[in-house]
């Protein structure tokens, strides 16, 4: 996500170092290159001047301080105005009514109201113990319903069936019967995909709005759509009071346009964003994290929350234990590893959070490799039986090549796979032994550099993370 502006960023900022004092002139070059940069990255443009403009207004005069080189100042201005532009703080749901909460989603078609509804249910009942149910007013699209009631099972929401032969109002009132009858929490209307040109669908989603008065009118977009995100998020809340946006596909975007746009053309708060088409990659939408990953100063503390919720801590310590207590580390265990690390989006879905990921270009397709080689161990480990994996070194020649077959592989795949395992298994038996474990998640919360994320370019990370070399100024 965003590589290529943080990547245009990387490159301007070299160009002040060795300046005493940040001035019109020296920045001129630099401000160019962010104007460039941004203009590229799909920025609208009355966004993009104003940000021009606020942030050589912040930097023309500045004494550089001590602690920052003038590099870094001019940094700091660029990521707080980021900051300020995509609104400052993330804005959460206001559900705050007497239940059932109703959430209105509006968006064009294939936006991908369908899969965050789902995703949302899902957000809503895991972390905050909501009991929710869905329903969709799309009644032009019977295979619409069906979706959103297989999503609904999927995520252990309620689904109200529609009847198509009524109308969207008396299909979401008949829902919020139902609803409060259930004792729900939270109630999402999933509507039909419109245009806002569309005068007839506009009208409808209006009547449906004013009948069922949501607490939350959601809009969904399409962040691929760079700035025409935040146009068609205009047009649609100068129709519908939307409390908040959505930025759907945020996973595919690289540029980042519509994430900086929408809130200075709406003037609506992102509250969210869709990172894949799996029903658990939704993420609450953080300006200054995403700041962060724009300027490739990495987003830790969304990467430690994600491993926070989704590492099995119970397997974790169970590992850590086994390892202290000098047992060996099994094929069983490597297996397991491979299956929290793909249970994190993988290799890539970490990495592009960590500082300096956004300048490594040609590693980023190296890694996409070792992923694909990370489904193969899967795959090979499968094959084997228990107790080959508890003794991998029992397993002979025929063995190998049975598992080969049976993994779809190459014998030499196997040889190479036990290979590695030899090997970590005999760090895993060092790192162990001396509580190697707690250390390691200790320096990474060294890398947090305090609430908010306020780490400083280059600081707190070793050297080969990225560390130091993000920015070379
Ligand atoms: N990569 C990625 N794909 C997504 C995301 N959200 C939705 N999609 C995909 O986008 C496509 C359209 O999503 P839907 O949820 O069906 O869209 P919709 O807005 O309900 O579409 P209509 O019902 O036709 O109006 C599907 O293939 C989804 O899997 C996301 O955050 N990332």
């Amino acid at each position: 996500m965003f590589n290529s502006l943080s990547e245009r960023l990387g490159q301007t900022l070299k160009q002040i170092t060795g300046q005493a004092k940040l001035t019109e002139d020296n920045i001129k070059s630099s401000l160019r290159e962010v104007r460039m940069a941004l203009l590229e990255a799909d920025v609208a443009l009355p966004v993009v001047k104003a940000f021009i403009d606020a942030v050589k207004t912040r930097a023309v005069g500045q004494e550089v301080s001590q602690a920052l080189n003038p590099g870094q100042q001019f940094l700091k201005i660029v990521q707080s105005e980021l900051v300020h532009v995509m609104g400052e703080q993330n804005e959460a749901l206001d559900l705050k009514t007497q239940p059932p909460a109703v959430i209105l989603m509006a968006g064009l078609q294939g936006a991908g109201k369908t899969t965050t509804t789902a995703k949302l249910s899902r957000f809503l009942s895991e972390r905050e113990k909501k009991k929710v149910m869905v329903v969709s007013a799309d009644v032009y699209r019977p295979a619409a319903i069906k979706q959103l009631e297989t999503l609904a099972g999927e995520v252990g929401a309620l689904f109200h069936p529609s009847d198509v032969a009524q109308k969207p109002e008396a299909i979401v009132k008949g829902a919020i019967d139902a609803a409060r009858k259930q004792a729900v929490d939270v109630l999402i209307v999933d509507t039909a995909g419109r245009l806002a040109v569309d005068e007839a669908m506009m009208a409808e989603i209006q009547t449906l709005h004013k009948a069922v008065n949501p607490i939350e009118t959601l809009f969904v977009v399409d962040a691929m759509t760079g700035q025409d995100a935040a146009n068609t998020a205009k047009a649609f809340s100068d129709a519908l009071p939307l409390t908040g946006v959505v930025l759907s596909k945020a996973d595919g975007d690289s540029r980042g346009g519509a994430a900086l746009s929408v809130r200075h053309i709406t003037g609506k708060p992102i509250k969210f964003m869709g990172m894949g088409e799996k029903v658990d990659a939704l993420e609450p939408f953080y300006p200054d994290r995403i700041a962060s990953r724009i300027l490739d100063m990495g987003d830790v503390l969304s990467l430690i929350e994600e491993v926070e919720r989704k590492v099995d801590k119970q397997k974790a310590e169970k590992l850590a234990s086994k390892l202290k207590k000098g047992k060996g580390f099994d094929l069983e265990d490597f297996r397991e590893q491979l299956a929290q690390m793909n249970n994190m989006g993988g290799l890539s879905g970490m990495m592009d959070k960590l500082p300096g990921m956004g300048q490594l270009g040609q590693a980023a397709a190296q890694m996409q490799g070792a992923e694909k080689q990370f489904s193969q161990m899967g795959a090979i480990i499968d094959s084997m039986t228990p107790l080959e994996r508890r003794f991998p070194d029992k397993i002979n020649g025929s063995r190998k090549r049975r598992i080969a077959m049976g993994s779809g592989t190459q014998i030499q795949d196997v040889n190479r796979l036990l290979k590695q395992h030899k090997q970590m298994a005999k760090m895993m038996k060092k790192v162990g032994k001396k509580g190697g474990m707690q250390k390691m998640m200790r320096g990474m919360g060294g890398m947090m550099g305090g609430p908010g994320g306020g780490m400083p370019p280059g600081g707190g990370l070793p050297p080969g993370m990225g560390g130091g070399g993000k920015f070379p100024f």
